[in-house]
């Protein structure tokens, strides 16, 4: 099979650029994907969105909803479509674990996120070189023990783990600190967050807002650790729907009656609370058997032994601690260069050097980072 053709892709935006008269201002490129440019701005400004879309068909610009994290700094980049549906940035001038960006403008969670807010949206993703861990979703009812568990795994393997913080709308319990156990927040700015796309997923738990920022998972993969997520039935389903893959674990009880005992033996809930986090356990315990939603089923009968099951599924034993993942070899990206498409492959080139990015294992994506990218230099 013969190569894909090459696109020097900055040629193509100067052309199209002059074609339209886009009036690009310093440090902006302009992308075309259908009837659409896309022009993404390099200022930081706090107000900016760094992001504007020219609909060719209504011949009207448009400032989308702009999701996830924007790169710090775009003064200097070249980006390239990919597959219509995202374009890939390269910044200039930067570190290769920093340079690579993605702005999706047509993907499944694009598209979904347009379905709810009847607008324009377009959603960042960072690159990420090379692959971790799959995240660990471990769900279950209240009182099963999912914390117990969690903080075993943690204090055991603390250079292996990382948990996902949440944010909470609920009160803190008198020995939770803010930060740690969660983000305590108030409901008003969690919504407003929700709103602006900052949630890997959401859920109404027991009467109070629980959820995890997309921010919470990224901190723990980028510390090299394999991120622990403790969520509710609901938000395990939202995370199986979104591009995150994990490992889904359901902990259940060895009795409804267990259960309540070790509930009520916390001592941190009123009895009206009690009450209504046992009838919402009933409901988990059955949505806990939803075909494809799980991967394993744990049941925490007696706690060693659950927790030795807990390691083995998840392929780790007492005797090795393991280190944070060796990160890829960081190197820096030339101040100016050219972008080539090839196939799968992008070529980013200049007289003095030439870096290969392979695309061809990309996966994940907005609302997480985008991963399973290669960088190396060619030296041929
Ligand atoms: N296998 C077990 N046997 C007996 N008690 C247990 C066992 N596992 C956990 N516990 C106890 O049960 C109580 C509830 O555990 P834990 O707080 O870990 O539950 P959880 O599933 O995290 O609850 P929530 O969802 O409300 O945060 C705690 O007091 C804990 O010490
Ligand atoms: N969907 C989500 N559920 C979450 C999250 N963080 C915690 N939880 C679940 O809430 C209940 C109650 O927790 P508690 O600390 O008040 O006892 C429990 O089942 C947790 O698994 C989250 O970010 N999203």
């Amino acid at each position: 099979m013969g190569e894909a053709p090459a696109f020097l892709v900055d040629d193509m935006q100067k052309s199209f650029s002059d074609r339209f008269d886009l009036k690009l201002k310093g440090f902006e490129t302009a992308t075309v994907i259908g009837s659409k440019t896309y022009v993404i701005n390099g200022t930081d400004g706090p107000t900016s969105s760094g992001v504007r879309v020219f609909n060719k068909s209504t011949g009207e610009w448009v400032i989308p909803t702009v999701l996830g994290t924007k790169p710090k700094s775009l003064k200097g980049h070249s980006s390239v479509v990919l597959n219509e549906d995202r374009i890939l940035i390269i910044k200039n001038n930067s570190k290769s674990n920093e340079c690579v960006w993605f702005l999706e403008v047509d993907t499944q969670f694009i598209r979904d996120q347009k379905m709810k807010c009847d607008t324009e949206v377009v959603a960042w993703s960072k690159g990420v070189i090379g692959n971790s861990e799959q995240p660990v979703v471990i769900s279950g009812p209240s009182g099963v023990g999912k914390g117990t568990l969690i903080n075993k795994l943690m204090k055991d393997f603390p250079t292996m783990f990382g948990f996902s913080v949440s944010h909470t709308t609920r009160l803190a319990r008198e020995k939770e600190i803010n930060g740690e156990h969660y983000h305590f927040t108030k409901r008003s700015v969690m919504e407003e967050e929700i709103k602006s796309g900052r949630f890997l997923e959401f859920a109404a738990v027991h009467g109070n807002l629980y959820g995890t920022s997309i921010e919470s998972v990224d901190v723990v993969a980028d510390a090299g650790k394999r991120c622990i997520l403790d969520i509710d039935v609901q938000g395990a389903r939202s995370v199986r729907a979104s591009s995150l893959e994990a490992v889904f674990i359901f902990v259940r009880p060895p009795s409804f009656e267990e259960l309540e005992n070790r509930l009520r033996a916390r001592g941190t809930e009123t009895e009206e609370q009690i009450q209504k986090r046992l009838r919402n356990a009933k409901a988990e315990l059955e949505q806990g058997k939803s075909p494809g939603l799980f991967d394993h089923i744990l049941v925490n009968d007696d706690l060693e032994a659950c927790y030795e099951r807990l390691k083995n599924l998840l392929g780790i034993s007492e005797s090795k601690n393991f280190a944070p993942k060796t990160p890829s070899k960081v190197f820096d990206l030339p101040v100016d260069f050219t972008l080539t498409k090839v196939s799968e492959k992008i070529i980013i080139k200049n007289a003095e050097q030439e870096i290969v990015l392979d695309l061809s294992l990309m996966k994940g994506g907005a609302p997480g980072r985008t991963r399973g990218l290669e960088m190396h230099v060619n030296y041929d």
